[in-house]
């Protein structure tokens, strides 16, 4: 399968960003700024806080827009005495149908390794969301010029215990650490090098019908000055977006890449 019969993926990561009246704005710029024909040609999602998404659900149920939406982390556990957490069937019931898994914002700051990315991979699956396994390398690593094992390594103990039918439910996305918020974009062919390595290793471990359809994105410093160049490599299938999702039209002109779409 070639990288054209894979549809593109363009997800806004809102992170710890925008009250839900803001969100609500957001949302109904963004459908406002893209027409349906573009919306079909490239599935648009956002990642808004907990705290947005039952009014990021009214916005798109009420006026049936055509963007997806989802949380940024889950719990392993469906339910039970875990205070602060979010459960995948909270998520579910509030219309998600993406959540964010292994973000390397959660992996320095809460701790979290690989056996409960894992958790939280599997947990996702079960209630019928569509997991994004982050994966991505620090600038000491991409130093020593290990970035590729340590992804393959962070994509093995996320993805641990799967079948092959449940991998294709998977979206990867790759993330160099020192790419996120800092303007500091990795080239295109630096974007395709590891996200490449991540196809072949989904071959690997699983099987070659499963590598084709797994889609694997690029996030780190996207804006709309650089998708086109990024989107270019065969087998970068989209984006994990973070501050330039936040403006609904630099956010729609990401969504237009294509060339074609662009008017
Ligand atoms: O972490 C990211 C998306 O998940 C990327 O963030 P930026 O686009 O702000 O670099």
């Amino acid at each position: 399968m070639s990288s054209t019969t894979r549809r593109p993926l363009m997800a806004g990561n809102w992170k710890m960003n925008l009250n839900h009246l803001e969100a609500n704005l957001l949302v109904q710029k963004l459908a406002a700024s893209l027409t349906e024909k573009q919306l079909t040609a490239v599935e648009t999602v956002v990642l808004p806080p907990f705290t947005d998404l039952r009014t990021v659900q009214t916005a798109v149920d009420g006026d049936k827009l055509l963007i997806g939406y989802g949380g940024q982390d889950l719990s392993p556990h469906a339910s039970g005495a875990y205070t602060g957490d979010i459960s995948g069937p909270m998520l579910a019931k509030l219309g998600c149908t993406y959540v964010v898994v292994g973000h390397s914002e959660r992996r320095a700051y809460h701790n979290e390794d690989d056996a409960l990315v894992n958790a939280k991979v599997k947990a996702a699956l079960t209630h019928g969301l569509t997991p994004i396994l982050c994966v991505g390398e620090g600038l000491d690593i991409r130093e020593q010029g290990t970035h590729v094992a340590h992804c393959s390594d962070q994509l093995d103990g996320g993805l641990a215990g799967l079948t092959p039918e449940q991998v294709r439910q998977v979206v990867i996305a790759y993330e160099p650490v020192w790419a996120i918020g800092t303007g500091k974009t990795a080239t295109p062919d630096d974007a395709q090098e590891v996200c490449g390595a991540v196809r072949q290793r989904l071959a690997e471990r699983f099987d070659q019908e499963t590598a084709d359809q797994v889609r694997v994105l690029y996030g780190g410093s996207v804006k709309a000055s650089n998708i086109a160049s990024i989107m270019a490599q065969s087998d970068v299938d989209g984006g994990l977006v973070g501050g330039a999702s936040l403006d609904a039209e630099e956010f729609a002109q990401i969504c237009r890449f294509p060339e074609h779409l662009a008017r």
